[in-house]
């Protein structure tokens, strides 16, 4: 069997928790450049040797260099021509607009990490990609149970790279796969995009249902329902049943559900105490993906026509100003249903 080719040069562009834990992971094997687009804060981490602001306490192996500098980003992979991965590390709020600086250059592929929908579109990141930089560029979604934190630190943990293109996801394997890192390959794009977003707000709605004391019955009850909810809507779109099994659906949903690392569930966990959402976002001084992609899902399943009613009582908590011990009650006295999806 012919061997794949490793992709020996590696630019992150996006230098967040995931973005620098992901660049520490494979900066052991590989020539990898990190790339953040706040200057002061990239010249800070080349100085801490770590990412004091996004990933505190991780020290950065001594073969990972940063920039700030864009232009060295790109010809990091540029110069190395098809040995060369890009990698774009930003929330889903920021493909777009990061991807349009890459419109018009040569790049040889682009692996992104985000997980959600893009708000007021409705699109799916691989949309996202095929509509900035069009169906020439080789794309992969990466994705998976996999909290920054626990990565950084070198423990085990599995990932699913999905593409419809198998020579970019053999090669994203060859390369990403190894120490503690598994990667599966997987051709399921839709699938993977679908779980790997709506988990964001399942996690939301886990972690309101915990504050509030409902037991550990109900965050079974809630994961397990979830994830119909997650397979219906992926159906809907396109994905395989399968997929939504794996580790980028029910593996990523009981990872977030349940973790108190993930921001989603902590966001969850402030509303259970009665905080608005413009209080929740100041505290944990960010919005977690679950925010923007439960209202993007509402949409998108009202327009579908697809049964989402946790995914709703999550929107309107957040966005309508409802109780969340009154939603949780609301859902307990839906009629009721055959469980089958
Ligand atoms: N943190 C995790 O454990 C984890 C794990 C797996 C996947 N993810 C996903 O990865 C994505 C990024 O998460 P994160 O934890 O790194 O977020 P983060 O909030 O820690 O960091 C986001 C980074 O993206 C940068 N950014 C935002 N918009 C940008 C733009 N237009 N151009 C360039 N950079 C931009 C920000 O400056 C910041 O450095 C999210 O979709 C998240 O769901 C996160
Ligand atoms: O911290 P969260 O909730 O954004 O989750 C992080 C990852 O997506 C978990 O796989």
């Amino acid at each position: 069997m012919q061997e794949t080719k490793k992709m020996n040069k590696i630019t992150v562009l996006g230098a967040g928790a995931w973005g620098t834990a992901v660049a520490i992971a494979v900066a052991a094997r590989h020539d990898v450049l990190l790339w953040g687009r706040n200057a002061e804060q990239m010249a800070a981490t080349a100085a801490a040797r770590e990412n004091t602001t996004y990933l505190p306490g991780q020290p950065l192996p001594d073969s990972l260099r940063v920039t700030a500098d864009f232009e060295q980003a790109l010809s990091h992979v540029l110069d190395a021509g098809p040995d060369a991965l890009l990698i774009a590390a930003c929330p889903v709020a920021g493909l777009r607009p990061l991807l349009e600086q890459l419109k018009g250059r040569k790049i040889p592929n682009v692996v992104w990490l985000c997980k959600g929908f893009e708000y007021g579109t409705g699109l799916l990141p691989h949309q996202v990609v095929r509509e900035v930089l069009g169906e020439s560029v080789p794309g992969a979604a990466l994705s998976g149970p996999s909290f920054a934190q626990e990565v950084a630190r070198g423990l085990p943990c599995a990932l699913a790279v999905a593409s419809t293109s198998k020579q970019l996801r053999d090669s994203v394997v060859a390369t990403v796969h190894g120490g503690n890192l598994r990667v599966y390959a997987c051709d399921d794009v839709i699938g993977v995009e679908v779980g790997g977003a709506v988990k964001n707000v399942l996690a939301i709605a886990t972690g309101t249902a915990d504050g509030l004391g409902l037991g550990l019955n109900a965050r079974a009850a809630l994961i397990t329902r979830g994830l119909a909810e997650i397979t219906r809507l992926g159906m809907a779109l396109g994905g395989q049943p399968g997929t939504f099994m794996g580790l980028t659906g029910m593996g990523d949903l009981i990872l977030t559900c349940t973790g108190d690392l993930s921001r989603n569930r902590r966001v969850g966990l402030a509303l259970a105490q009665g905080k608005p959402l413009a209080t929740i976002v100041a505290e944990l001084g960010h919005v977690a993906e679950g925010v923007p992609c439960s209202k993007a899902v509402r949409d998108l399943a009202a327009k579908l026509g697809v049964d989402m009613p946790i995914t709703n009582a999550v929107a309107a908590v957040l966005f309508d100003g409802y109780d969340a011990a009154e939603m949780a009650k609301q859902l307990l006295a839906r009629d009721p249903r055959n469980e089958l999806i």
